[in-house]
């Protein structure tokens, strides 16, 4: 297991009592389901074909699989990025494939979404980047002010609140960007190869982070296709191959 080695360590003994307290009771129970799914692109490539799958309330599972098998579908299929050609995907119990507008939009509260390319906002600061979302969402500033300063010490970066993100390393945007996923506590949280362009050390405190988050109750679906990064934890793994899922 790496040792971490960037000088702001995230701190894992933060504690989220809200998070804990709103999503204890509602541990049992499937979060996700999708049964005989399948996704074919307009330009008839076939990405997943005839899926199924459960995945519990508190689970942390990982999504693995070469370049192109349809990680990133099967990830989009559950925040309504992408429709099922064929099949249903619900979440959180709400069957995904009908949701427009608000009603997408109010699911997509409940889901906190990490990308690869941490998708930040060059001219906002690490603070403004993690609160957007919740002053468009019309929270209070004190509401705010008491969400940001805990989310930034769990990710590490409390010094680092009025930076730019070209002030950042790779590792730092990248936990900027879990800051900004996890703020509003979604029960769902998906990251997309969070790992991908990050070094061992970094990528080993991501992991770590979104562990904890997992402990406070979150369901966390990570994909990656670092066969090591999956060796290091001891999580369930879901192989993508062909367009098909397989339990490891
Ligand atoms: N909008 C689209 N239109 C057509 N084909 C697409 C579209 N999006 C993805 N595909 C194709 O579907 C397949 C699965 O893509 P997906 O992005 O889900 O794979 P992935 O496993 O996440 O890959 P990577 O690890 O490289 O990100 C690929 O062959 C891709 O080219």
């Amino acid at each position: 297991m790496p040792i971490l080695t960037t000088p702001e360590k995230t701190d894992t003994s933060v504690k989220r009592e809200d998070t804990v307290s709103q999503q204890q009771d509602s541990q049992t129970g499937t979060m996700v389901e999708l049964s005989s799914v399948s996704k074919t692109y307009t330009n008839g490539y076939n990405a997943l074909l005839d899926v199924s799958i459960d995945i519990k309330k508190g689970e942390f599972l990982f999504i693995t699989g070469p370049s192109g098998s349809g990680k990133s579908t099967f990830l989009k299929l559950l925040y309504g990025e992408e429709s099922p050609t064929q099949g249903e995907v619900i979440v959180d119990g709400v069957n995904v494939a009908n949701l427009k507008g608000d009603h997408l939009s109010f699911l997509r509260r409940r889901i906190g979404i990490v990308f690869q390319d941490y998708k930040l906002i060059a001219q906002r600061t690490v603070a403004e980047n993690i609160t957007f979302v919740l002053h468009a969402q019309g929270y209070t500033r004190k509401e705010i002010q008491r969400r940001l300063e805990p989310t930034l010490k769990l990710v590490g970066l409390s010094s680092k609140a009025d930076r730019f993100p070209d002030q950042l390393s790779g590792g730092e945007q990248q936990r900027v960007s879990i800051a900004r996923a996890i703020i509003a506590t979604p029960p769902l949280l998906l990251a997309d190869e969070p790992t991908g362009n990050l070094d061992p050390d970094n990528s080993w405190q991501v992991i770590e982070i979104l562990e904890k988050l997992n402990t406070f109750g979150a369901t966390v679906i990570v994909t990656t296709h670092d066969e090591q990064l999956v060796r290091w934890c001891n999580h369930p793994v879901v192989q993508v191959k062909n367009g098909r899922l397989y339990r490891k």
